[in-house]
């Protein structure tokens, strides 16, 4: 693995005018954890090369921006020669029973080939199919999202040096949509947390502790006012923390986590935090305005048997079909499925080129001052590989 300070230019063409010290924080081994963790233990990738030498990826374009961005990917993957093959597949929902789901086929793309990317799906407001990614999530048990959240050298924001690891409960909490009309003009919504799903995401984010080396585990909630749900969720933590004595756990309240992260998050550089489902949802995208915003951040979706890849932002509708996203995201999270699979030279490579452009600050899209298109900026890449 490069160090990190290797990878700091000695001058750097800097964002919006400014020249800037660089960030001491190197992208470099942002998910070195990652793969770790997925060595023998929970969410391992079980799938194999097929005969010509490559793994076959379920490819999952996505809605707004998601055809664009993953443009970029197959462009960038295609110069850098990955042994993958994209088969790529239609999510567009289907009524069963009452109930939505995804094509069979596109369900059984995953389960053949144990991973895939995957671009935004927009869900609609109020009336309308449930969550797509959510199905998706669901149909896979795709328990555990991770979501890290580092600086990129030479993109000066009012906090250098973040490094912040989310771990996001992913099948149930807030995001279950059980929700019906007591009478009008009353409706519930019930947040589901059983011990089972706490436990298996919990597990995970302690083995991504131990792996990552940051060996502290912090879990975030509101037990003081959802008493009996996160209550479950923070007792279950304190059980599973007696699994793992080198790692130092301790709790703290959402609100609380919100207001210190924004204030100074680099005292969480040396944790991961784990929490129920939409703090996770929440947090993250708040997160990513620490570092540049949601064009910057990655994440893996992972199961026992599969893993999704996917970043955290959504469709982009304002910007979408201008050529104007930010492939970063979605790159950086095609790089975790990289390094899942096993593929980490290639993903080494792509990252440094990924990086080293964003570093020059020549080639960026409008999400991070410049005026590159998206191709242009996935251009810039490929030709650093
Ligand atoms: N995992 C997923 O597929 C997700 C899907 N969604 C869905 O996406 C749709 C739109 O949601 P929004 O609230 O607008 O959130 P959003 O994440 O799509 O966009 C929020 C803001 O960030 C900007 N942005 C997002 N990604 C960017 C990129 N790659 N480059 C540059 N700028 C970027 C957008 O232009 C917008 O101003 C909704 O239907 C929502 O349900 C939202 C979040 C995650
Ligand atoms: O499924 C959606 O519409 C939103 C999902 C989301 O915001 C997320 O996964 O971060
Ligand atoms: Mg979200």
């Amino acid at each position: 693995m490069i160090s990190a300070r290797a990878f700091v230019a000695p001058s750097r063409q800097c964002l919006r005018g400014l020249r800037v010290a660089p960030t001491q924080a190197s992208p470099f081994s942002q998910f070195r954890g990652y793969a770790a963790a997925a060595k023998g233990k929970v969410g391992a990738f079980k799938g194999t090369k097929g005969p010509d030498g490559n793994y076959t990826v379920t490819l999952i374009e996505g809605d707004g921006i998601g055809p664009e961005i993953s443009q970029s990917i197959k462009d960038i993957f295609s110069a850098a020669k990955v042994p993958i093959k994209w088969e790529p597949v239609d999510v567009t929902p289907i009524l069963k029973d009452g109930r939505t789901t995804i094509p069979e086929y596109a369900i059984n793309s995953v389960r053949k080939n144990y991973v895939a990317l995957k671009g935004p799906l927009a869900t609609p407001i109020g009336k309308g199919h449930v969550s797509l990614n959510l199905t998706l999530r669901r149909t896979f048990n795709l328990f555990a999202n991770l979501r890290p959240c580092r600086s990129v050298a030479g993109y000066k924001t009012p906090y250098d040096n973040v490094d912040t690891v989310l771990i996001r409960e992913n099948t149930e909490g807030e995001y279950s949509g059980i929700e019906h009309v007591v009478v009008d003009g009353v409706v519930q919504s019930i947040k589901l947390i059983t011990r089972e799903a706490s436990e298996r995401v919990l597990r995970f984010a302690f083995q991504h502790a131990e792996a990552s080396g940051k060996n502290k585990v912090r879990v975030v909630h509101k037990a003081t006012i959802m008493k009996m749900s996160d209550g479950l969720f923070l007792n279950t933590a304190r059980e599973v923390a007696k699994e793992f004595p080198n790692i130092e756990f301790d709790a703290e309240l959402l609100d609380n986590t919100c207001l210190k992260m924004v204030t100074d998050p680099t005292p969480y550089n040396d944790k991961v935090l784990v929490m129920p489902n939409l703090y996770g949802d929440i947090l993250s995208d708040m997160c990513a305005g620490l570092i540049g915003g949601l064009g910057l951040t990655p994440s893996g979706n992972i199961g026992d048997e599969c893993s999704i890849f996917e970043a955290v932002h959504g469709s982009a509708p304002d910007i979408a079909g201008k050529a104007l996203a930010n492939p970063t995201a979605l790159l950086l999270s095609s790089i975790m499925m990289l390094q899942h699979m096993g593929l980490n030279e290639y993903a080494t490579r792509i990252q440094k080129a990924a990086f080293d452009t964003l570093a020059e600050g020549k080639t960026l899209t409008g999400d991070l001052g410049g005026s590159s298109k998206t191709h242009e900026y996935a251009g810039a890449i490929i030709k650093r590989l």
